[in-house]
This record gives C-alpha cells, sequence and structure tokens, in this order.
C-alpha cells in the first residue's frame, strides 16, 4: 500500500534542478498518455517544461513551442535524454496565428497527430493599474487571453475537431479574489476561464474536453520570481495559505496530467484550483506587493 501523505509533506517530490528531475516515482501509471502526442506552449522552462516532462515520462511524445528556440532546444534534449520519448522544438508566438498554424503543419508531419494541447505560454509582471501603459495591459491580454484563443482555434481545426482530445489550459488563482498590480493578469486569466467553460461546451460534440489548472505561487518559476520578488520576499505571505507553503511544478504536471489523461474522462469545462487553498483566505496584501515591486527592476 501506498504511504499516506504526512502532516506538512510536499507531495509529489519535486527534486532537481530547474529543468529536470533527478529522481521520479510514478503516482500514475507510465503508460497513462503511452503513444499520446501533447503540444505544449511555453513548455521550454518553469512549469510547462515540468509538464512535458511528466506526460513523456508518461509515454507521450511531445511539442514544446515558444518564441526563443535555442532555449526550446536545449530543453528538448535534456527532456528526451530523460524520458526517452520524442520532443520537437518549435518556434512559435502565440500572438501570431500563422506561426502557431506553421508549427502544428510540422508536427503532423513529424509526429502524426495531436491528442493533447496544453496552453501554458503567459506573460506577467507585477505593475499599479496606475502606472500600466494601455499598451502593457494589451500586450498580455494578447498573449494569456488570445494566445489561448489562437492556438486552442488552431489545433482544434487542424486536428482535434476530427479526432477528438483534450485542451488542458494554466490558469492563476490570482484574480478570484482581486490582487494588487495584477489587474492585467487577472483580468486575462480570468477571460481565460469563462473561455474554458464556453469552448467546453461547444467543442464537447467533437469529442474534445477543455479544461483548466489553476495554480496558486509555484516556486522555482519565473512567475514566482517576478511576484514573489528576486529574493523570495512573499514568503511570508505563505502563512495565510491554508497549506503553508508555496506548491511545486510537479504538482502542477500531475493536475495537468489528471486532465489530459483517461482518468479524467468524463471531466470537461472544470477549473481544477491547485494553490494549497490560497484564494479562499489569503490577504490582498497591496504593501507587501509594492514593496516588491519598487524594489524589482522593469522586468
Ligand atoms: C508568486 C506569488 C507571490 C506572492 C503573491 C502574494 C501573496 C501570495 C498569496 C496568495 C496569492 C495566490 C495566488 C497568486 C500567485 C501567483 C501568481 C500568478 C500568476 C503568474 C503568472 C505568471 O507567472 S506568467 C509567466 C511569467 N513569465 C513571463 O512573463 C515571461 C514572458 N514575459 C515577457 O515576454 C515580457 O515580460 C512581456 C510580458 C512584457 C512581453 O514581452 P514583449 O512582447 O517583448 O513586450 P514589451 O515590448 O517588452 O512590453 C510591452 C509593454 O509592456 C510594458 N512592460 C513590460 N514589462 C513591464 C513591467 N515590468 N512593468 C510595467 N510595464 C511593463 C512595456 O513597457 C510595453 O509598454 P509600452 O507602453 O512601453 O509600449
Ligand atoms: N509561477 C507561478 O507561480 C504561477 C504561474 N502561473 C501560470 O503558469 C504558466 C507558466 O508560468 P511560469 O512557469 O511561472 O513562467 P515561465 O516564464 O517559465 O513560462 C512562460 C512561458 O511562456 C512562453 N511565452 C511567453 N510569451 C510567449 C509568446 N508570445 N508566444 C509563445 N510563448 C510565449 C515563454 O517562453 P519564451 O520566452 O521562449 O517565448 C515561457 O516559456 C503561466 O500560464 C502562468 O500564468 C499561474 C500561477 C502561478
Amino acid at each position: 500500500m501506498a504511504e499516506p501523505q504526512k502532516k506538512g509533506e510536499m507531495l509529489p517530490e519535486d527534486v532537481g534542478s530547474d529543468d529536470c528531475l533527478t529522481s521520479y516515482t510514478h503516482i500514475y501509471s507510465p503508460d497513462l498518455l503511452k503513444d499520446q502526442v501533447a503540444f505544449i506552449t511555453g513548455g521550454g522552462s518553469g512549469i510547462g517544461l515540468r509538464i512535458a516532462e511528466i506526460f513523456m515520462r508518461h509515454g507521450c511524445d511531445t511539442v514544446i513551442a515558444s518564441r526563443n528556440l535555442d532555449k526550446l532546444k536545449e530543453a528538448a534534449t535534456k527532456l528526451s535524454a530523460a524520458s526517452g520519448r520524442r520532443c520537437l522544438p518549435l518556434c512559435i508566438d502565440v500572438r501570431q496565428p500563422e506561426s502557431i498554424a506553421a508549427a502544428v503543419e510540422e508536427t503532423l508531419k513529424e509526429l502524426g497527430r495531436i491528442d493533447i494541447l496544453v496552453n501554458n505560454a503567459a506573460g506577467n509582471f507585477l505593475c499599479p493599474a496606475s502606472s500600466l501603459s494601455f499598451n502593457a495591459f494589451k500586450t498580455v491580454l494578447e498573449i494569456d487571453t488570445m494566445g489561448t484563443f489562437n492556438t486552442s482555434k488552431v489545433v482544434y481545426e487542424k486536428w482535434l475537431q476530427d479526432h477528438g482530445g483534450c485542451i488542458v489550459n494554466i490558469s492563476a488563482t490570482l484574480g478570484y479574489r482581486g490582487q494588487a498590480l495584477q489587474v492585467h493578469a487577472g483580468s486575462a486569466k480570468a477571460a481565460n476561464d469563462a473561455m474554458t467553460k464556453h469552448l467546453a461546451v461547444e467543442w464537447g460534440p467533437s469529442g474534445v474536453r477543455v479544461n483548466t489548472v489553476a495554480p496558486g505561487p509555484v516556486s522555482g518559476t519565473e512567475g514566482f520570481r517576478r511576484l514573489g520578488g528576486p529574493r523570495g520576499e512573499a514568503a511570508g505571505a505563505f502563512q495565510s495559505i491554508p497549506l503553508q507553503r508555496a506548491g511545486n511544478k510537479t504538482e502542477m504536471a500531475h493536475c495537468a496530467l489528471f486532465l489530459a489523461s483517461r482518468a479524467s474522462s468524463y471531466v470537461t469545462g472544470a477549473i481544477m484550483v491547485a494553490d494549497g487553498g490560497a484564494w479562499l483566505t489569503s490577504a490582498n496584501d497591496v504593501s507587501l506587493l509594492m514593496g516588491i515591486a519598487s524594489k524589482s527592476a522593469k522586468l
């Protein structure tokens, strides 16, 4: 029998560098995604990279797609070495539908199918609404919301509508109670949560499930560094989180894995909150975030 989670224990293990895990114990069947293909935006770093690794450790081939091809190539080499599966690095800007279309064509040529789309690419920084330029607000909405729609639409039209499959969006719980310095990202993610439900309804008859993972703060990521401060100054805020800590990338990847697999075959239109209970309780700590923002260079 597997050991139950102990008080305060962080499960599953998250051991290793920022890249790939140095050790991994399967919780799900290692064949859960065997011979499937996943297209993961922003898969070259942070949470997206860990999703790619965990999917590959469950038998999946992946495409990791974002703007920086050198970063993607390096990540793909490490991912294939860690898992023995294929990983195709492809350059896209989710704001440009034609770049997505070209990458999807390349995926279908090289890997033959796309069973899973993970919309993980995003942009964020701390900024008071009064200082935020119109273009800054627009930029974040274009990456997070338009990017999610653009990629979903292209993958749906070119593959999912005829073959079925699933889409997993990566959101954030930060907007659920309102958060200082985050009007741009919170607005974008709220739109994405609505998009999840609309597309789940519209594309369900084609056999396409659409769901979301909504993380709270996730350690070891660029998002955490930008919002939590370069030296983790926001760590004190975690006392207000019921589970008293940040999450880790493997925990987010396991949520995505569940939603991408047959384990969730009757789940669609769902928002899976994975934030340790943060949004239920956390204070909207304006002074803390203001302090971090004032010390951070413009990122
Ligand atoms: C970690 C949390 C810690 C503490 C929180 C407190 C309490 C915790 C308790 C409970 C809370 C529970 C949950 C919340 C926690 C979690 C966080 C939630 C969400 C996290 C999201 C992310 O992490 S997203 C991923 C982060 N990674 C990236 O952003 C990488 C990609 N980013 C980029 O490419 C750029 O940064 C970009 C987004 C700006 C886009 O680049 P580009 O297209 O090149 O655009 P630019 O031309 O550079 O800029 C466009 C306009 O934007 C303006 N801009 C850019 N940067 C800033 C900035 N830092 N501040 C203000 N404005 C900026 C820029 O000037 C341009 O505007 P102009 O008007 O000048 O043209
Ligand atoms: N870290 C955290 O605490 C939290 C994160 N999240 C969400 O998790 C996801 C991953 O964040 P995280 O791992 O922290 O951050 P990262 O910065 O590591 O991931 C963002 C990825 O998006 C890619 N990207 C950005 N803009 C574009 C674009 N225009 N076109 C294509 N790709 C793009 C980046 O690659 P490149 O620069 O090469 O294009 C990068 O790989 C995001 O959706 C974020 O909102 C949610 C809550 C908390």
